[in-house]
């Protein structure tokens, strides 16, 4: 990234939030908005199960550094390598990746679950990571969530069916309160003919998806198959995932997580406090979330977005952060540039008690869900070759002035990626090599790049788009308008304008709600 005097924003107010050794590092997801976009069936859904076990499956085969991953209904936990050293061992960067990735599988693999059933909305999934100490400490938090699955299978197959015979659920919680398990067994057998050990296991047990090696014919030498032992990724099922005799049998999960020494007979209470801990952001700071696209220099280059700046790819973008803005009432504005996004939250925002993590994931988890579902909207005729990921983190800025720095960060970096990358292209398209064109750029300052511009390439680079040179600004107009449904809501509105200047603030003081500076 480009220096200039905002800098300071990142080198003082990013944090450190790196998992150390020897901790383990495990990401807990659940989706949050089940009921908004599609009625399940209750208790269970097997198609949603089985939607739900393929995305974890696909992010256990791009992420070769989680060994072993386990879910049941909407939520699930994955385990990483205890050497891992994913993305620096950071936090934020790991529990964003992670439902990044299986928010877009969801979205993109529902069809193949639910063919010819729509989704009602943008399902969101909030993660976040949790430290354990050593083994036992993952085997206690396994046999925890295990336990939850039974629990909570029981308990809703029994709600359910209350339901079913007549019931409002309001009073079938009634009457399943304060019930134990033997309780909730008779009532299956007695009032329902239901043997609740005949229930499909997938729902009562949970899934696993566990990282594992095959052996694999690789080629033939002289017509001798030779062998190799390749990594695969297979769900499994099982009673107690957390004993010894289901988890040992693993080889890959005893070599990169380590082997359970002994049954667990009791969840110590403590434990389970230190599993529901959740960090929240300082209070009365601007939250600013940003997000960035993972590995987006060869994701444009396999989409073949156009350079330097593909406007239909940076039109999608923009689409998702409406999106975001939509869903999100609290977020004030957001500023685009390239492959990233930053979302601001009001001051005074108590979006899920500021847990950091679960603000940074949703915004994620709903950015990359929208962006593979509005992607054939924008390339009508190109094909999504591959599911991209985005980073997020968040970061708390103390007063509006600061604030307003960090967003005239981001948007001097667009202006001086945008001009270097512009001279780039142009000296590339006239034939010089990349090489060259590099070495010919160095050391150059922004008054050289004009003039090389203006006088080779006959560019005026301020009459280029004011997308480009710009950036995109996200917020929602100061005066009401009436929606489809009759209700009135601020229009969210997407402007290419400077925010560099107090001028923009001056001119929409309703955005930060504060008089200007
Ligand atoms: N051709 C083209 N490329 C783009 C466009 N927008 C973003 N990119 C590419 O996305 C990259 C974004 O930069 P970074 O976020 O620093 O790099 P990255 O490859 O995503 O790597 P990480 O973010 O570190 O994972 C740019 O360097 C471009 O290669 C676009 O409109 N057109
Ligand atoms: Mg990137
Ligand atoms: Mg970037």
């Amino acid at each position: 990234m480009a220096n200039s005097k905002y800098e300071y924003v990142k080198v003082d107010y990013e944090v450190n939030d790196e998992v150390m050794f020897p901790n383990f590092i495990v990401v807990n997801l659940h989706c949050c908005n089940s009921t908004t976009f599609y009625e399940f069936e209750q208790p269970n859904d097997e198609r949603a199960v089985n939607l739900m076990n393929a995305c974890a499956t696909a992010v256990l085969k791009e992420y070769p550094d989680i060994v072993f991953a386990y879910g049941f209904g909407d939520e699930y936990s994955f385990v990483f390598s205890k050497e891992t050293r994913f993305y620096q061992r950071r936090a934020s960067k790991i529990l964003s990746l992670v439902v990044s990735c299986f928010s877009s599988n969801y979205v993109r693999s529902w069809k193949d679950y639910f063919p010819g059933l729509d989704l009602a909305g943008v399902p969101v999934f909030k993660s976040r990571v949790l430290c354990c100490a050593n083994v036992e400490v993952v085997q206690t938090y396994l046999a925890w969530r295990q336990r939850e699955c039974h629990a909570g299978n029981q308990y809703n197959t029994c709600l359910w069916n209350l339901v079913k015979g007549g019931k409002t659920e309001v009073e079938a919680r009634e009457v399943l309160k304060g019930s134990g398990k033997q309780d909730k067994n008779e009532m299956l057998f007695q009032q329902f003919g239901i043997n609740y050990k005949s229930i499909n296991r997938m729902f009562r047990q949970g899934s696993c998806v566990v990282k594992t090696e095959i052996e694999a014919i690789v080629k033939h030498r002289d017509g001798v198959p030779v062998k190799r032992l390749r990594k695969d990724v297979i769900v499994e099922h099982h009673e107690s995932i957390a004993s010894r005799s289901f988890w040992n049998k693993h080889s890959c999960v005893v070599k990169e997580i380590g082997e359970f020494r002994e049954d667990i007979n009791k969840i110590k209470p403590e434990f389970v406090k230190s599993f529901e801990f959740e960090n929240k952001l300082m209070p009365s700071t601007w939250i600013v979330v940003r997000i960035d696209g993972c590995h987006f220099h060869k994701f444009s280059e396999m989409h073949e977005f156009e350079k330097p700046n593909d406007e239909q790819a940076l039109n999608l973008m923009n689409s998702c952060a409406v999106a975001v803005l939509r869903e999100f009432s609290d977020i004030v504005f957001a500023y685009g540039v390239s492959d990233e996004y930053s979302f601001v939250l009001k001051k005074d925002s108590q979006l899920y008690q500021r847990r950091g993590s679960h603000i940074v994931s949703a915004i994620v988890s709903l950015f990359s869900a929208a962006y593979i579902l509005e992607w054939m909207l924008f390339f009508p005729n190109k094909e999504l070759k591959y599911i991209p990921s985005f980073d997020g983190r968040a970061v708390c800025y103390p007063s509006s002035k600061i604030l307003q720095d960090y967003l005239a960060w981001r948007q001097v970096d667009c202006h001086i990626n945008n001009q270097y990358n512009t001279c780039f292209w142009e000296l590339v398209k006239s034939g010089r090599s990349k090489r060259e064109a590099q070495k010919y750029l160095k050391g150059t300052q922004t008054n050289e790049k004009y003039e090389l511009l203006a006088q080779k390439f006959n560019i005026e680079y301020n009459k280029l788009p004011n997308m480009f040179r710009r950036g995109s600004s996200v917020f929602r107009e100061e005066k009401d308008t009436v929606n489809t449904i009759g209700e009135t809501q601020k229009r969210v509105v997407i402007k290419h304008c400077n925010i560099i200047d107090s001028c923009f603030w001056e001119a929409n003081p309703n955005i930060l709600n504060e008089e200007p500076l």
